[in-house]
């Protein structure tokens, strides 16, 4: 299929080698203030377009793509609060959009595995839950985009929180129902992350360690092979049902 490649950095340059690796055609690349690539027939032509930027460019580039009605799969983070409007504006005007926080299947499975423990801790109360996430030191957005996701599921399924923090030192929260996360930067982690059960008696931790950008790129491929033709909001669980 015709892939076009919004965003050329770390994550663009690893999904161009496995689409290519998959037989597929990148028929466009548009980097920072390359806008005008939007207008071309080569971006017209693509199936689906693959965006990994930035917090402050991702909504300009959906609608950017939306306008030239190429269904979009999205991996970039910290823009989120925006995410319901995106929805709207591609429902509405019949447009295609993918999202995940994380496209790494070990990442999906490591989600279905922190639902089922937070179920399973919901009437044991003696423990309190945090998280920390650690990545490389150019990361833009803290919490990362996965501790987000991570952490909703938390709360939706432990009576006690009822939100979530960024836990910098400088944070309070006397009632203990926020559900405290923290962030590291350190050299070139690809990507980390621990949920903690912790009691008077004992901690259990449950980790995912990405050991490079392979998974993420190749779960965004999948994304776009299984996008292609289809319209409307999709998202991990309608590529791999409920795990
Ligand atoms: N959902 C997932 O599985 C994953 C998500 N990410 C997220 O993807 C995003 C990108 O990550 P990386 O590739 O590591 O970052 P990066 O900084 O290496 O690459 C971003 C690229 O986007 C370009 N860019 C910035 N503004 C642009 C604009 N207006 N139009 C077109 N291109 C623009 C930059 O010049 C750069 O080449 C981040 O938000 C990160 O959190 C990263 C890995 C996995
Ligand atoms: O910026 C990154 O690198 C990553 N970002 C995503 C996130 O914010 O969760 C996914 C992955 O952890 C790598």
């Amino acid at each position: 299929m015709k892939i076009a490649l919004i965003g050329y950095g770390k994550m663009g340059r690893e999904i161009e080698k496995i689409a290519l690796q998959r037989g597929h055609e990148i028929v466009c690349t548009i980097d920072i203030n390359e806008e005008d690539k939007f207008q071309t027939d080569s971006f017209r032509s693509a199936d689906v377009a693959i965006e990994f930027t930035s917090p402050k460019s991702a909504l300009s580039n959906y609608r950017n793509a939306f306008a030239a009605d190429v269904p979009v799969v999205s991996g970039t983070t910290g823009w989120l609060e925006h995410l319901d409007e995106i929805i709207k504006e591609c429902e509405v005007n019949g447009k295609t959009f993918f999202y995940a926080s994380n496209f790494s299947l070990g990442v999906n499975l490591f989600f279905a595995l922190n639902n089922y423990l937070a179920k399973l801790m919901n009437r044991f109360t003696d423990y309190d839950v945090s998280m920390e996430e650690t990545h490389h030191i150019h990361k833009l957005d803290a919490p990362s985009g996965t501790a987000i996701t991570l952490a909703e599921d938390i709360i939706s399924n432990i009576d006690r929180k009822s939100g979530w923090i960024l836990d910098d030192n400088n944070t309070t929260d006397s009632t203990g129902h926020d559900l405290k996360i923290k962030s590291f930067r350190e050299g070139e982690v690809p990507g980390i992350h621990t949920v903690i059960y912790e009691s008077e008696a004992d901690i259990i931790k449950i980790t995912h360690d990405a050991k490079s950008r392979k998974g993420f790129a190749l779960g965004a491929v999948l994304a776009a092979e299984f996008t292609k033709g289809k319209k409307g909001f999709l998202g991990m669980k309608d590529m791999l049902g409920n795990l």
